[in-house]
């Protein structure tokens, strides 16, 4: 058919359709693809042959739109179609294209699937119109449905590969080959690229459109795509649509790239680790490698090898990733450059055949260290876990440009251990340093808590050698006070004396300075002041009075019986160690000389609660004495502590000490004075019975009169202190033999009721508890 018949198939066409070319004139903007078929298929063609017939009929058909129309179908069919049309041959008849099936189903003659026959009808020049507008629609669609199918699948490797925070890898050399100038001479290559990277049926349609469309002020090689996909990019520059599978082409080539490459160090890197363990394993049956090369020497001090993943990275192409890391280790000072990692990547970065290159150091590596053997496994380990990783990552970035690096950097350097620096003391016992650390005769005690304070003293709990807990205190006083010296050293030396009692506190070691004096004693758990607030809102009970009293008072006449006076007792002064109530802080005691009852005290700094009124008295008197040679001596003796033990059973019973309702002043002036009776109630303020003997113990203790109280002895054989346990049975042979005696004496004298009952108590003495 020839092109003059053709053209008047179109014309006559045309008259047919006057009509239709009407309502064609409508349709001026090429239709979007979504209502492409209901818009267009219903017009285009009547409006291409009408437009033709009114246009340049002689127009040849060989128009560039069939050309690009023909290429675009090339994909599906044979690249011949454009050549049978133009030449008229017919076999193509019936072939079909994206664009002809529209035509078609409108139940027109598509321009693409005419029968030869009607090709060779001649539509001249008039069909260029025509042929130009159904070319922009052609545009149109493909650039639509280029951009949705590059949408999608950006989509789809966005969502999988963590695009949002990867790029895709520069390949600066492939871009400088696709996008050259003189692209025709590498359109082979591109072609056969674009297929295997695209699957879309408009893949070859790509290949002419980066021809066709290829625009030479834009610079294609200088493209960065950060973290955006082709459609972001084309957005975020304001490109044109047309632009979108250039781009879109660039990107995918770029991934297909990387992937090969990630690839590639993936198989290397297995292929080292098997050859790595080929090495390990004849290294431990005998077969070493180690003398074929001396060059590579693994020690102790080779580096592990890291995986480092950085965002630096993540966006740069395999040849610039290789450049950094080639920069990476030759910037970074490395103990050991020639650890085999470190040589093998450096072979890797210098070579094009990695595999080789790894084998090749692997067999150079030479173990003539001892343990050279536990190296190597180590050394495996590491390398292990790091292929470990890098599969793990491929696996999860096969199509993403996830640039993992795995190169050889400096092991972090050890966790430094603190060392805990003791100081050594100096001679004379300071604290050191560290607050908590006192040393006394150099040995280092740690405090652990304070336990109370005195006048002049802390005490507190420590930590010794061993960690034994002692009690460490610390008086502070004038150094330059000579009675205040004397007084600490008297003080020593009691507890010295005193050392091997059980009812006094343990003085272990000691040291005096300058105006300190460090006392190690053995530690107490609580004080009877303690022990007694303790028990304040709850009802008393006699045994426990009973078992409190009777330990302080085996304290006391331990101290009275080696001929000491204590004269400061107070709850606060007896402590319980490991349940036994012992005897502290003999600060203003004093050795009673042979053979004295009473000794004088140069000073006084007794509690005021717990001191005999002797003493008071006996201090307001040398104070007032006009004849000052004697100093201000004032006399005390046992039963000044004996008055201090009265008060504290007092208090135990009465919840106060006996003029403990008297305040300051006022509580002094009544212990001095004679006339101020203390009370002896039967019963507790809870209003509990008080036990006579507990009353008579009491009493026999808070004599005015020294002379009079009990000694620690009599008080420690008191009733109270030991009770009868007499049954009726006793009570019974009690009350006969009394009747029979008064029957046959019905006077007694006083002597002889005292024999009577020294004889009673005697029979009884069985019967104490
Ligand atoms: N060895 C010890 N074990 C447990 N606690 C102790 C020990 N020595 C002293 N304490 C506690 O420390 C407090 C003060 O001790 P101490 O009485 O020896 O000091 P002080 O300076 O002599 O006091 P003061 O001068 O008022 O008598 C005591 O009441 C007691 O609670």
């Amino acid at each position: 058919m020839s092109t003059n018949s053709f053209h008047d198939y179109m014309d006559s066409k045309s008259k047919m359709n006057t009509r239709q070319l009407s309502d064609d004139e409508e349709f001026t903007t090429p239709p979007k693809l979504s209502n492409f078929g209901s818009a267009l298929l219903s017009h285009t063609e009547k409006a291409s042959t009408s437009e033709a017939l009114s246009t340049n009929k002689n127009d040849k058909i060989a128009n560039p739109v069939f050309e690009e129309m023909n290429r675009s179908s090339s994909r599906s069919h044979p690249p011949s179609s454009m050549g049978n049309l133009t030449s008229g041959h017919t076999s193509t008849s019936s072939q079909s294209t994206l664009f002809g099936r529209y035509l078609r189903n409108s139940h027109q003659t598509s321009m693409t699937t005419m029968n030869t026959s009607d090709i060779e009808m001649s539509v001249g020049n008039s069909l260029d119109k025509s042929f130009e507008r159904i070319k922009n629609l052609r545009q149109n669609m493909k650039e639509d449905i280029t951009s949705k199918y590059a949408e999608r699948r950006s989509k789809r490797f966005l969502i999988s590969n963590r695009t949002t925070k990867l790029g895709p890898a520069k390949r600066a050399t492939t871009l400088k080959s696709v996008f050259d100038d003189d692209v025709a001479d590498s359109s082979n290559q591109l072609i056969s690229i674009s297929r295997e990277t695209t699957e879309s049926p408009l893949a070859d349609s790509y290949q002419a459109g980066f021809r066709g469309t290829r625009k030479k002020d834009m610079k294609y090689e200088s493209i960065d795509f950060e973290d955006l996909n082709p459609i972001q990019y084309i957005k975020k520059h304001n490109l044109s649509t047309s632009d979108l599978p250039i781009i879109s082409q660039i990107y995918f080539d770029r991934q297909r790239e990387e992937n090969k490459q990630a690839a590639l160090r993936k198989h290397s890197s297995r292929e080292l680790l098997s050859r790595n363990r080929s090495s390990s394993t004849s290294l431990s049956s005998g077969n070493s490698l180690a003398n074929k090369d001396a060059s590579i020497t693994f020690n102790s001090s080779s580096q592990p090898r890291r995986k480092v993943s950085t965002g630096s990275f993540s966006s740069k192409s395999s040849v610039e990733i290789r450049k950094t890391f080639k920069e990476n280790v030759n910037a970074s000072n490395i103990n050991s450059p020639n650890g085999p990692v470190h040589k093998i990547y450096k072979e890797i970065s210098r070579n094009k055949d990695p595999d080789c290159e790894k084998r090749e150091v692997l067999r150079n590596i030479s173990i003539n260290a001892n343990h050279a053997d536990n190296i190597l496994q180590q050394e495996n380990k590491r390398l292990k876990r790091s292929l470990d990783d890098a599969i793990i990552n491929e696996n999860e970035d096969v199509n993403v440009k996830n640039q993992e690096v795995f190169y050889h950097r400096p092991a972090p350097k050890p966790p430094v251990t603190k060392k805990v620096e003791i100081v050594e003391p100096a001679r004379t016992a300071t604290s050191s340093s560290n607050r908590n650390m006192i040393t006394v005769n150099d040995s280092q005690y740690e405090k652990i808590e304070l336990l109370g304070r005195g006048g002049s003293s802390r005490v507190y709990k420590v930590k010794g050698s061993g960690n034994k807990v002692y009690a460490l205190k610390r008086v502070s006083f004038d150094a330059f006070d000579d009675s205040s010296i004397d007084g600490f050293k008297g003080e020593i030396e009691l507890l010295e004396k005193l050392k091997d009692e059980k009812r006094v506190i343990q003085l272990l070691d000691y040291e005096m300075g300058d105006g300190l004096l460090y006392l190690i004693m053995e530690c107490g758990d609580h004080d009877l002041s303690q022990i007694l607030n303790q028990r304040g809102n709850m009802s008393l009970d006699f045994n426990f009075v009973r078992f409190y009293a009777k330990e302080m008072l085996q304290c006391i006449k331990v101290v009275h019986d080696a001929g000491i006076v204590h004269s400061d007792l107070k709850p606060a002064n007896f402590v319980l160690v490991k349940g036994i109530l012992k005897i502290i802080d003999f600060g203003i005691a004093n050795a009673v000389p042979e053979h004295t009852v009473n000794i004088y005290r140069e000073t006084q700094i007794g509690t005021p609660n717990y001191m005999a009124p002797e003493a008071l008295v006996a201090m307001n008197y040398t104070q007032n004495n006009d004849n000052r040679h004697d100093g201000n001596k004032w006399k005390v003796g046992r039963p000044s502590d004996m008055w201090s033990c009265g008060c504290i059973v007092y208090q135990m019973i009465y919840g106060k000490p006996p003029y403990g309702s008297f305040q300051g002043q006022n509580r002094l002036l009544a212990i001095m004075n004679p006339d101020v009776k203390i009370p002896f109630p039967e019963h507790t303020s809870n209003d509990e019975k008080i036990p006579k003997s507990a009353i008579e113990l009491m009493k026999a203790c808070l004599y005015r009169n020294p002379d009079k109280r009990w000694t620690v002895d009599k008080v420690l054989n008191s009733t109270f202190l030991q009770p009868f346990m007499i049954s009726e049975s006793i009570m019974e042979d009690l009350i006969r033999n009394a009747v029979r005696y008064g029957s046959e004496k019905p006077q007694i004298s006083h002597d002889n009721l005292n024999d009577v009952v020294e004889t009673v108590l005697r029979k009884f003495a069985d019967y104490k508890i």
